[in-house]
């Protein structure tokens, strides 16, 4: 497996705009549509009915709108808090489809302690490849919940609050129970970070071209499956 600094998830990232002239949302879609197949087979809606998804500013935050529309459809009951809102008609879009679906929007936070009351599972999709530690003031709320929660968190892409490269950066780090790694696994996915969590891939939309410049080697996709697990 050949894990991505922080530096060419940007630079492919931004290959797969300019060169191969996707736009954001198409990706956004399959990304979210992948974190949603991988929370529904970890803890599906039969045992874990009640979710709360804790969306970021950036398009880490607009996975997680995606998948909180396709978690209503998978059976879910789904919340959503969104404190930092980029305005932007792709996230207002993406918000307001949120809404149409029967998605709650959670304005306040509970105490962390109280998350267990209302929720079985997590999602962390507050930041993704572009965040920097340590976490600013005004969203350390939304990442304390995540890891004072008691829950089970399932992390999109990174999980939140880690450093992309060197993985938790302390012994108080979010400690996912999932993490999917969307189009290829960052150089903080490695095992040695991740310890137990389950790993998935998803984001199944890369061009051979980007595989070879970029020297990927990834788990084959069984069938037309949306996610595979790395062990
Ligand atoms: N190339 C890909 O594979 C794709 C990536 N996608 C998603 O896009 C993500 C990357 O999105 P972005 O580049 O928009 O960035 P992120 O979503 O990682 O985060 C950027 C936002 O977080 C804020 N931020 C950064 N450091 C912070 C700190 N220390 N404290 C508080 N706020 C901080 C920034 O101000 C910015 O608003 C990926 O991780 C993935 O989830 C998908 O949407 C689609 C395709
Ligand atoms: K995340």
């Amino acid at each position: 497996m050949h894990y991505l600094s922080q530096k060419d998830a940007a630079a492919l990232d931004q290959d797969l705009f300019n060169e191969y002239k996707f736009s954001v949302d198409q990706l956004m879609e399959l990304a979210g549509l992948s974190v949603a197949a991988a929370v529904a087979k970890t803890f599906p809606p039969s045992t874990h009915n009640s979710a709360l998804i804790i969306c970021g500013p950036g398009n880490n935050g607009g996975d997680g709108l995606v998948a909180a529309r396709h978690m209503t459809l998978f059976g879910y009951n789904v919340s959503v808090h969104y404190p930092k809102r980029t305005p932007k008609p792709l996230y207002e879009n993406l918000l307001h489809q949120c809404e149409q679906f029967g998605v709650h929007i959670l304005e306040k936070l509970p105490q962390p302690n109280e998350l267990q009351n209302n929720y079985k599972v997590l999602v962390d999709a507050l930041f993704g490849f572009s965040f920097k530690p340590p976490v600013r003031e005004e969203l350390k709320p939304a990442l304390d919940a995540l890891i004072e929660g008691g829950l089970p968190v399932c992390s999109v892409d990174i999980p939140s609050g880690w450093d992309v490269e060197k993985g938790p950066i302390s012994e108080k780090s979010l400690k996912p129970a999932l993490l999917i790694s969307l189009s290829a696994p960052k150089q903080c996915a490695k095992r040695e970070f991740i310890d137990t969590a389950k790993h998935f891939l998803g984001g199944r939309f890369l061009p051979p071209g980007i595989i070879t410049k970029y020297n990927l080697k990834l788990p084959e996709y069984p069938n037309q499956d949306q996610i595979v697990e790395i062990c």
